[in-house]
């Protein structure tokens, strides 16, 4: 399958189990990779049949911003299912990185797939 992806994308929230998160924002990164057949997109070269990303990039950013949870873990789940539900996407795969949190580590983070 054909896949359409955002990478790097850096959203500013509150997330997070402790109360001091409850009180911040801080920086989450967005990978995100969608199953999506690009055959009448490439055929049409019309923008209305294919995956935008830059549409889905303006959701997640919305989604991120205007949710506030504890754990990566429903974040994610939930993200995963908006996503497939208003974008028509059949497999999804998302992985979040929470670089504030970890200052010996490269990463820490979540990954996903649903679909
Ligand atoms: N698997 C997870 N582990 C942890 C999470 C999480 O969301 N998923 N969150 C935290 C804290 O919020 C942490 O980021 C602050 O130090 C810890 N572990």
């Amino acid at each position: 399958m054909d896949k359409v992806f955002i990478r790097g994308l850096k959203i500013e929230t509150v997330i997070g189990v402790f109360a001091w998160e409850k009180q911040v924002q801080q920086p989450l990164i967005f990978d995100l990779t969608m199953d999506w057949d690009i055959t009448k997109a490439a055929e049409t070269d019309d923008l209305a049949y294919a995956l935008n990303y830059a549409a889905v990039s303006d959701r997640v950013i919305e989604f991120v911003q205007g949710n506030q949870y504890d754990l990566l873990e429903r974040l994610l789940v939930q993200l995963a299912e908006t996503l497939r539900t208003e974008f028509s996407i059949s497999k999804i795969k998302i992985r979040v990185e929470k670089p504030a949190v970890a200052p010996d580590a490269i990463a820490v983070g979540l990954e996903i797939e649903r679909g």
